[in-house]
């Protein structure tokens, strides 16, 4: 079972501003509203992809309550403890010409919700995998992803993170199974200059991080593609498929929810790196998280773009899910057919 942490979640309120002129009042064209906080967003592609797993973190307040049961009614299952006050933040994504992002700090969490949050991840089992992805709100300890993977340690789960800087350092001492940081990032965390933009100018950061102690390591670098370095020493470098950008919010989260989707069925790591570039690119092309007829157009472009042949397990995947689609819509069909009879009886 694959289960995902988000310590601090937040609703995603996608704004669409015209112009933006700081001091003045902005008018958005249009706005969405999604469940955010990257184990979420993972937890919501996994889901996409028919993979059972469960959402795990602290929720607060109404938006709190809110994020609960849109997760619920998307039919992910779901661990949260929750606070008796404050609220779940909200960040506010601007996607104009350029995207601006504020993300909120989130409530304070006191010790003895913390203290309730591991005595749940008692439920983890040898063979489970364990995501650790996004900030940590500010009352909460800095090392609390390696307090978290101390605490399950010996027990044969498999650690996933993604964090930055400092928290990702840190995090690689445990041996988690994948880390994800993105050019950027890793480029921060070694004072790179200039910065590395391309999978190649990233393997020799990627090296570092597996020395460190990370067993697989993938580093996204946007439109340029995408690097994993094994834990048996092989590189592998993906290049993105071409789309038109919708929004970028969540992109990375997907690349390790279509990662572990593969890998966990069974799936060769270069494979999964294509399935994975293709699933981030699909959500960068989407509003939101991914679709799943997203994903499979995109997956049959970037194989089409690497002259590479498809497994034939991704390719049965597509060719059940488009008639799976084609059925729901012919009985939706008949619903409507239905409906509309004026004096059926
Ligand atoms: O403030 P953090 O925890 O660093 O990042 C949170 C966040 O920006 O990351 C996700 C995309 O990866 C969004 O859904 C969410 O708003």
């Amino acid at each position: 079972m694959i289960y995902t942490m988000t310590l601090n979640p937040a609703l995603d309120y996608v704004m669409h501003p015209l112009t933006l002129d700081m001091g003045y009042t902005n008018r958005s064209s249009s706005e969405e509203l999604y469940c955010g906080g990257n184990g979420i967003n993972i937890s919501t592609l996994l889901n996409e992809l028919d993979v059972v797993n469960v959402a795990m973190g602290i929720v607060a307040g109404f938006t709190g309550e809110y994020l609960i049961n849109e997760l619920q009614d998307a039919g992910i299952a779901s661990n949260f403890v929750k606070l008796d006050r404050g609220y779940t933040r909200i960040n506010v994504k601007l996607n104009g010409i350029v995207m601006t992002m504020v993300n909120g700090m989130g409530p304070k969490i006191p010790q003895k919700k913390v203290d309730e949050l591991l005595g749940r991840m008692d439920v983890l089992q040898s063979g489970d995998t364990l995501v650790l992805t996004g900030s940590i709100p500010n009352s909460l300890p800095e090392d609390m992803y390696n307090q978290i993977m101390a605490r399950l340690a010996g027990r044969g789960i498999q650690f996933v993170v993604d964090a930055p800087g400092q928290l990702l350092m840190e995090s690689i001492k445990a041996h988690p199974f994948l880390i994800k940081p993105n050019n950027h990032e890793v480029g921060r965390i070694f004072k790179a200059d200039p910065m590395p933009e391309t999978p190649e100018d990233c393997l020799p950061y990627a090296k570092k991080l597996q020395e460190g102690g990370a067993r697989n390591v993938i580093v996204s670098c946007g439109g340029n593609g995408s690097l994993l370095l094994d834990e048996y020493g092989t590189e592998h470098m993906v290049p993105t498929a071409r789309v038109r950008l919708v929004n970028a919010t969540g992109a990375g989260d997907s690349m390790v929810a279509g990662f572990l989707a593969k890998v966990t069925r069974g799936m060769d790591y270069e494979n999964a790196l294509i399935y994975a570039s293709a699933c981030g690119t699909a959500t960068a092309a989407s509003k939101g998280i991914a679709k799943r007829s997203t994903i499979d157009r995109v997956v049959t472009a970037l194989y089409k773009k690497m002259g590479r042949e498809m497994p034939a397990s991704i390719a049965d995947d597509i060719k059940n899910e488009k008639a799976r689609a084609e059925a729901q819509a012919l009985a939706a069909e008949g619903n409507d057919g239905e409906k509309q009879s004026p004096e059926g009886e």
